[in-house]
């Protein structure tokens, strides 16, 4: 006979959403609750619920009867009192529940299934019948029969409460958990069986520990999560809410839609808000969170008790979700509606687990090193890491720095930018990132070939060095007997000259290869080079002078590169000369002399009268000796250093080179820094040709294409094609490098200030010098010219050589100024300069292009006015005039004042309006200007309000001048 759902579903006990779920898990077309469905159907589906609900009953029960009653203990006791309410849905007997308890434990006692088979499918009836098969099992019971249940000592924890308490609390007609059918419902329970698996419509699925639950769970309102869920421990089968009877069976269909409603506001990511289908406001807490995200993730905004500690919300029980709906398969209905793949998921799982940095989205650094050339950009950084550049540049316009994604940022800002994003940057030093080039050819540079057989000695390189004007040049000009001093600019060495001198040392000829540094502060960078390149430091000291602070820098360079000092203390035919003075200054930083027990070999010279000089040779040979293994390799290709380097007019590229290791021959393919070229001549110190240049040996060579810069090694290579290779990568290097080095970053504060201020400035320069090193020294101190933010100082182009007329029209298109250091246009450079108003400075004397720059730069600067009272004038009369409005009859009691100039009305000492004088008269006579002491009249512009004891003060705005 054909049913009704709802019908049969009330002869369960069920909620008629339930019967029709289970129909359809069995593959039954039902549309509704009011459909019918036919007798072989109602007969399988009690079947079905009847096998099902068997061994799951226990966990389903203690699920709602723990709570239901205070404590679990309360189990037995409590029993009794279920009595009552049991039987109403059963309809009959008050006593027939009590029956049902036994049948329970029976079913399980045989095997439950014909117990259950029987029982189910008639509640009320059968209950009674199974009652005796029970009560003989339980005979020790407590003497209500609704005790019987317990007399099962073997019935697991869980159920007790359950057992007790499942018929009890149940307001509702509904009893057991299945089906209504006390006996095999509570049979089943009373199995201890508790069933993990994923059977949707068993009532247990073990989730004995549930906590009291509200109706309408799953809908979010709930507060309280699941016990489990909080301990991040999977969640069987996932049945939210496994045959809680009153309530409505979860299912996937009962799962919101949306995967992550927690997801709000597209920032927050999962946080507390996580799934509402599973207790919403409860949040994900933490034990499934993933912490490593958890900084940006953050508690979340969508649910009120998240944990903060659950950072990316989304963890386990995210996708015990999904572990639910597979447990659930199908059978929950319609829930596949709106449920994403697992590929968008995933996708959507990566996309929220970067954080936002300053509003963007990137994947967080896994805090492993990223190395970078210097000068690199953001694209170079992004390629390392896997992220998009755009994002880069984003993340770092939100820190407050403007750089485009190819520009070279500078290596502060990579390592900001690195520590923001969980990396730790390291820029490669020059050093490393050549050897690495280098090494990319095969070559190693700084290494002899072959064994010790093959080294020879070689004589030291010895860099002079000392404060300004102590003698340095003076005294390299005796050692080698030549004058070189009279032709220098200014007085100040500005080019590095490099000489080789022999002496006779324990009556062996010992040769030793001086180098000349210039001492102004200005070539400081050229001048550690010097001491880096070299083997021994001759510091210079004038006796007279004392230690200076040039001296000390000196000093700490020539420590910092590990190099051994001989000092020279120079002078000492002078009157005032102290040489003791000297040593005991120097032995307050670390050189003491060895006559004081110290290893610092001090020598009393005097350039002009030439004493001292050869003990000082010898000194340094002695040093020398003592303290470094000079040896080098003779036969292998030539390495060395360029010392300096300019630019010929008629023989092209000279580069001075020192020699390291190997011999340099003519010939040679050489690299030289970002020049190279094969060596078409090489000229000694003497200004005679060689063919060979052997170790520690200065040459001049010729053959270069470009002008290597100073202190830039070189080396022979195999042929001319590797050479340009690597110098045309050293120089896509060094132009990033020099790049991010001198463009004046602007950070927004400063742009916008500027902005503000309505236009911003900056003064370009070209700079053209004799060498590299002044083109370098140069540079450098026009770098340090600090005349704050609002102008900025850019070297456009720089270079070795005459100014040409790529010069100037470089200085045309970008409204540049060529400053030429010792150097004069050439061809056609100077017409076309003066045609195209481009400004040519020439100087040879490095400070007075420092200081006309900096003048330039505050020629830059917007003019400061300040405010200067001009006069005051007391009123002491008002007259009134049709013709002229309010006339102020004054007494000018200071200064003087003036007609239209700026003016203030002050009351009570009060500023009451700026205006300016309209009219002013004295007697009936226009004038210009009153007097203090004088009475005049006067009109305010646009005001007329003056009352008698006002005070009119005149002002101007005067531009004042900068410091
Ligand atoms: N009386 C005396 N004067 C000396 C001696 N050595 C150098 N001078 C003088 O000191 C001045 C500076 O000498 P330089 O050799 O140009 O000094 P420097 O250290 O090379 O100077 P910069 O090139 O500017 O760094 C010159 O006027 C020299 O004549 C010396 O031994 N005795």
């Amino acid at each position: 006979m054909a049913v009704r759902v709802y019908e049969l579903a009330k002869e369960l006990g069920l909620e008629s959403k339930e019967l029709l779920s289970t129909l359809k898990g069995m593959g039954e077309f039902v549309r509704s609750a009011s459909s019918t469905i036919e007798a072989p159907v109602v007969r399988k589906v009690k079947e079905k619920l009847a096998t099902e609900s068997a061994p799951a009953a226990p966990a389903a029960a203690p699920a709602k009867a723990a709570p239901a009653r205070t404590a679990p203990s309360g189990a037995r006791p409590a029993a009794p009192a279920a009595k009552p309410s049991t039987p109403a849905p059963a309809a009959s007997a008050p006593a027939q529940p009590q029956p049902a308890a036994p049948t329970q434990s029976a079913a399980p006692a045989q095997s439950a299934a014909p117990a259950q088979s029987a029982a189910p499918a008639r509640p009320a009836a059968q209950a009674p019948a199974a009652a005796p098969r029970a009560t003989p099992q339980a005979p020790s019971a407590t003497p209500r029969p609704s005790a019987t249940p317990q007399p099962r000592p073997s019935a697991p924890q869980q159920s007790r409460p359950s057992t007790g308490g499942t018929p009890t609390p149940r307001p509702m007609p509904r009893p057991g958990g299945t089906g209504g059918v006390p006996g095999a419902g509570n049979a089943a329970r009373r199995t201890g069986t508790p069933r993990p698996g994923n059977n949707p419509f068993a009532s247990s699925q073990g989730m004995g520990v549930r906590r009291p639950r509200p109706e309408g769970a799953g809908t979010g309102t709930a507060p309280g999560g699941r016990p489990d869920a909080r301990t991040g421990a999977p969640r069987p089968g996932g049945s939210a809410r496994p045959g809680v009877p009153g309530m409505p069976r979860p299912n996937p269909a009962m799962m919101p839609r949306q995967a992550n409603p927690g997801l709000g506001g597209g920032q927050t990511r999962t946080g507390g808000g996580g799934r509402p289908g599973f207790g919403g406001g409860q949040g994900r807490p933490g034990g499934a969170g993933r912490p490593g995200f958890g900084g940006n993730a953050g508690p979340g905004r969508g649910g009120p008790g998240g944990p903060p500690t659950g950072g990316g919300g989304r963890g386990r029980g995210g996708r015990g979700g999904s572990g639910t709906q597979g447990a659930f398969g199908r059978a929950g209905g319609p829930a596949k509606r709106g449920r994403k793949s697992k590929k968008q998921r995933r996708q959507e799982f990566d996309q929220m687990e970067a954080p936002t940095i300053g509003g963007v989205r990137i994947r967080p650094g896994d805090g492993s090193t990223v190395r970078l050339r210097r000068g690199a950009s953001l694209t170079d950084l992004a390629e390392k890491i896997g992220v998009d550049p755009a994002s880069l540049v984003q993340v770092l316009f939100n820190l407050g720095e403007m750089v485009n994604a190819t520009q070279s940022v500078a290596d502060d800002t990579l390592q900001v930018l690195g520590a923001e994003l969980n990396y730790t940057i390291e820029v490669v030093s020059p050093e490393d990132e050549d050897r690495e080039l280098l090494e990319s050819f095969d070559i190693e540079f700084g290494e002899d070939e072959g064994g010790e057989e093959d080294l020879a000695p070689r004589p030291p390189a010895v860099t002079v060095m000392g404060h300004v004007d102590h003698g340095k040049t003076k005294l390299l000009d005796a050692i080698r007997n030549t004058n070189v001093v009279a032709g220098e600019a200014g007085g100040i060495t500005q080019a590095i000259g490099a000489y080789q001198v022999a002496t006779e040392v324990d009556g062996q000829e010992r040769k030793i290869t001086f180098i000349d540094t210039p001492g102004h502060e200005a070539f400081t960078a050229m001048r550690a080079r010097g001491a880096k390149s070299t083997d021994i430091a001759v510091l210079v000291v004038a006796a007279d002078d004392g230690v200076m602070p040039q001296t000390i820098e000196a000093l700490n360079h020539a420590k910092a590169a590990e190099v051994p000092i001989v000092v020279a203390v120079n002078k000492i035919d002078k009157e005032s000369a102290d040489p003791t003075k000297v040593r005991g200054q120097l032995t307050e930083f670390g050189l003491v002399p060895e006559e004081y027990g110290g290893d610092t070999m001090f020598v009393d010279v005097s350039a002009t009268a030439r004493t001292g000089l050869d003990e000082l040779l010898e000194a340094v040979v002695l040093t020398a000796d003592a303290s470094l293994d000079l040896r080098a390799n003779p036969d292998m290709p030539a390495q060395g250093v360029a010392i300096e380097a300019h630019l010929d007019k008629g023989r092209g590229p000279v580069a001075t080179v020192l020699v390291h290791r190997g011999t340099l021959r003519t010939g040679d393919s050489i690299v030289a820094g970002s020049a190279h070229g094969r060596v078409r001549a090489m000229i000694n110190d003497q200004g005679e040709q060689v063919t060979e240049a052997p170790p520690s040996m200065p040459v001049q060579v010729l053959g270069l294409t470009s002008v290597p810069g100073a202190g830039d090694n070189f080396l022979v290579v195999e042929d001319d094609r590797m050479a340009r290779q690597i110098a045309d990568k050293r120089e896509s290097r060094q132009r990033a490098a020099l790049l991010a080095k001198t463009t004046r970053r602007k950070t927004l504060d400063q742009l916008f200030e500027q902005l503000e201020k309505g236009e911003t400035q900056e003064l370009k320069l070209i700079l053209k010098g004799d060498s590299a090193g002044s083109v370098e020294a140069l540079e450098d101190a026009l770098a340090g010219i600090d005349i704050g933010d609002e102008v900025s100082l850019r070297v456009i182009d720089r270079g070795v050589g005459a100014i040409t007329e790529t010069n100037v029209s470089l200085a045309e298109a970008s409204d540049a100024v060529i400053i030429g250091f010792n150097v004069r246009p050439q061809g056609k450079a100077t017409q076309m300069a003066d045609s195209a108003g481009v400004d040519i400075r020439y100087y040879s004397v490095i400070y007075a292009a420092i200081d006309d720059v900096e003048a330039a730069l505050k020629g830059m600067l917007k003019p400061i006015f300040e405010e200067k009272v001009s006069g005051q004038a007391e009123i002491r009369e008002i007259f009134r005039s049709s013709k002229f409005g309010t006339i102020a009859g004054c007494m000018v009691i200071d200064g003087s004042i003036r007609r239209n100039s700026k003016a203030r009305l002050i009351r009570d000492g009060v500023v009451v309006t700026e205006t300016s004088i309209a009219s002013l008269r004295r007697e009936k006579d226009d004038v210009t200007e009153v007097r203090e002491g004088y009475e005049c009249g006067m009109t305010l512009a646009n005001y007329s309000d003056i009352k008698v004891d006002d005070v009119i003060e005149t002002f101007e705005m005067v531009e004042k001048a900068r410091d």
